[in-house]
């Protein structure tokens, strides 16, 4: 079994999620010590970082370190590692919770048992960026036993190298004086249902590449978003040079090897949805792999929490809520006032507007408010010529030629 560990600093009590190919769920809440003690430890990831390790073991070892004797305990041990990290999320504004809440199995005794008891059990979904992140979870839980990570890992060995999509960026913004679009291969959304009957992704992909956009978004979520990794692999192989963001709700490190290998070279990282500690592995993840990573937020909050988080380079402000699905475009701007705008300036962070981008006007608008990138889908991709739809957008042809 091989695991990607997650942990915080020596001899604290965390929740640790493990990544395994046999066993693809949260297992145990252990202490730091008692983990290493239990576990031959790799810190390549790490080795600037001590709060991050991945860790090889055998269930076995682990059942052994996390002093668990039965399947019993160990399912006890799997369930407070969900209530853990709830505890984690809630601390740091995160509304959206990642799992159903489950009653505490049968014979648990411990630290959450007063808690629930005062709290109520709610079983659905309190909005759809919850839902689809609870859909999520199981989603992965099943493509990692057809995918298991050892074989992920052999294949991002030998998968082409990838393709420098922070320097797209830069370099359109440069050659254009607009910023850099990211253009969105885009079928569907639960917000506005579907965008384009006859949708062919890697023409789509084509007209936007000629069109001069700097990168191309493709969404990978089937449920919601109609998408897949299918069209990522075929856009790539059909010869397209726009590097590609993988657009998928990344809630497990297994997704970012998985998205790696079917040819992404830049991941979306929702802060709606993951910690800091989380959002700070995965990145390094990211950046171990090749990826960029493009950090979204929604709230001064998340924009706070970002700012926090060391080596990102790229935050996406969504203009959308994936709460309440409100949109406002001068929500970008809100974000870049202040304290705020004067540390992204100040980092040199790219700063990307997303959603709800229609007119000249609108870029004019999130330009003045500092980005210098902007990430469009709807008002492209219903075009009969997409290629057309982002000389309209910008109200100049801004393709290479
Ligand atoms: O189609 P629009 O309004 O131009 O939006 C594109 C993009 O910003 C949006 O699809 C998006 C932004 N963040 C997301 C996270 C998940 C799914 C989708 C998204």
């Amino acid at each position: 079994m091989d695991a990607l560990v997650p942990v915080q600093s020596a001899g604290q009590r965390l929740p640790v999620r493990l990544v395994s190919a046999s066993l693809h769920r949260c297992i145990g809440s252990v202490s730091i010590r008692r983990s290493v003690s239990g576990f031959a430890m790799d810190t390549r990831i790490s080795s600037r970082a001590p709060s991050q390790f991945t860790i090889r073991s055998q269930q076995s070892d682990l059942k052994e370190s996390l002093g668990v004797a039965s399947s019993s305990d160990l399912r006890i041990k799997e369930w407070e590692v969900d209530m853990y990290q709830n505890e984690l999320a809630i601390s740091q504004g995160i509304r959206i919770r990642r799992k159903p809440p489950s009653k505490a199995p049968l014979g648990y005794t411990g630290p959450f048992e007063l808690r629930l008891l005062n709290g109520q059990v709610a079983d659905s979904p309190s909005n759809i960026l919850e839902e689809i992140t609870w859909f999520k979870d199981q989603e992965v839980s099943r493509m990692k036993e057809l995918n298991p990570l050892e074989a992920l890992k052999k294949a991002v060995e030998n998968a082409p190298p990838t393709r420098d999509f922070v320097g797209a960026l830069r370099t359109a913004h440069q050659r254009t004086g607009f910023p850099g679009l990211i253009a969105e291969v885009k079928k569907a959304s639960p917000s506005r249902g579907i965008l384009k009957e006859n949708f062919d992704p890697v023409e789509i992909a084509q007209a936007y590449e000629r069109g001069g956009a700097a990168c191309l978004s493709v969404l990978t979520d089937q449920k919601y978003f109609k998408g897949g990794f299918e069209n990522l692999e075929a856009i790539r192989s059909a010869g397209v040079k726009c590097p590609l963001l993988c657009k998928e709700f990344v809630v497990d490190p297994w997704q970012i090897y998985y998205a790696r290998a079917k040819g992404a070279d830049a991941v979306l990282l929702i802060a709606a949805i993951l910690t800091d500690l989380e959002i700070t592995y995965l990145l390094k993840l990211s950046k171990k792999l090749g990826l960029a990573a493009l950090v979204e937020v929604h709230d001064e909050r998340e924009m706070g929490r970002a700012l926090g988080i060391e080596g990102i380079e790229l935050v996406g402000i969504n203009n959308r809520s994936l709460e309440t699905f409100k949109v406002d475009i001068s929500n970008t701007k809100k974000l870049l006032e202040g304290e705020h705008g004067r540390q992204i300036r100040e980092k040199d962070m790219i700063v990307v507007g997303e959603s709800c981008l229609f007119t000249p006007d609108d870029i004019a608008y999130v330009q003045d408010a500092g980005v210098k990138a902007v990430l469009v889908g709807e008002s492209i991709v219903k075009q009969n010529d997409p290629e057309k739809g982002i000389a309209g957008l910008f109200g100049k042809n801004i393709s290479q030629t």
